[in-house]
């Protein structure tokens, strides 16, 4: 094994820490608490799990939690109107609605309802365009958690040849945005690429998000790559019980990369706090105060 691995849970750490100091400022010289509202509709007993830590670490660095626990079975009108009280609230400064919803709710329906200003996932549509034109907007948190781990590793991103596989709205095409952003050459793969692992084998820029486990072998990876790892999947050990593994292969992605995030322990942890950043990056915002500096792209 070779590659130097990016540890998302020490940066994350670092990146809350930041925020936390932004936020105890913004307290103390103008009485302001950000606040953060997540809407969690049903009992995926996963998604509890996030909406759990997120909100420990929420009051962690000093902001205000607001947990919305709403039955599967609730109408998409009686969730419409839990937004529209939110997005009124002047307390509530970001608004995240846990993704996937029940599917008697129409998911684009609900995000565009958001107030585009407190969405702090940025899904909206106003912040996807402002985003693709590279105007200042709300960015998603899982890539922008990724860009601030290759900004940290490589400084310069320009010119770099970059291989997005998966195209989600969540992750692949805001990632893409990004990348371009930075100045990289961008190819967006999915399940209809053809000769994948010759596009992969392009790239110095690896960001894997399709959601199969393992998916990329090392074979693929140009040596010296870095590699993205955005995959969360559960699989069964053969010694019965379960781990954690992402959509790389990580054994032999890390023995032909340079750089390579771990599952767990990489891109999760970072997402979280990307969010908080958002959080706080929407309270300034709203407040007319400086942006903190490093925690938007
Ligand atoms: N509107 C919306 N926004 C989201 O950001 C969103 C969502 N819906 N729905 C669910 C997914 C999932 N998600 C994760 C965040 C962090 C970890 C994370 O920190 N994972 C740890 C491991 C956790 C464990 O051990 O189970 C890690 O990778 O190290 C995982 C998953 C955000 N999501």
């Amino acid at each position: 094994m070779s590659a130097e691995i990016i540890d998302g849970k020490a940066f994350a750490a670092k990146v809350r820490g930041q925020v936390a100091e932004h936020v105890a400022r913004i307290k103390a010289d103008h009485g302001i608490t950000p606040g953060l509202a997540v809407v969690l509709v049903g009992e995926d007993p996963a998604s509890q799990v996030y909406v759990r830590s997120k909100g420990k670490q929420t009051v962690e660095v000093g902001m205000n939690s607001y947990e919305h626990k709403l039955d599967a079975d609730t109408s998409e009108s009686d969730l419409l109107a839990l937004i529209e009280k939110l997005n009124d609230d002047p307390a509530v400064h970001g608004i995240l609605v846990q993704l996937p919803l029940p599917d008697h709710i129409d998911e684009d329906l609900v995000i565009n309802s958001i107030d585009p200003a407190k969405d702090v996932d940025g899904f909206h549509i106003s912040n996807v365009g402002l985003l693709g034109t590279g105007q200042k907007s709300m960015v998603p948190c899982t890539p922008l958690g990724c860009l601030m781990m290759l900004r940290d590793h490589h400084g310069s991103l320009s010119g770099m040849d970059a291989v997005v596989i998966g195209r989600s709205n969540i992750v692949g095409k805001p990632m893409a945005q990004l990348l371009l952003g930075d100045s990289c050459t961008v190819t967006i793969a999915h399940s209809r690429t053809k000769d994948l692992p010759d596009v992969v084998r392009r790239a110095d820029i690896v960001v894997a998000a399709v959601g199969r486990a393992q998916m990329v072998p090392g074979a693929w990876i140009k040596p010296g790559a870095t590699v993205i790892d955005v995959g969360i999947n559960r699989i069964d050990k053969p010694e019965g019980g379960t781990r954690l593994v992402g959509d790389v292969d990580y054994e032999s992605c890390a023995a032909v990369a340079s750089a390579i995030t771990p599952v767990p322990g990489g891109v999760g942890p970072m997402t979280i706090a990307c969010l908080l950043a958002n959080t706080l990056t929407a309270t300034c915002r709203a407040h007319g105060l400086d942006e903190p500096q490093g925690l938007t792209a």
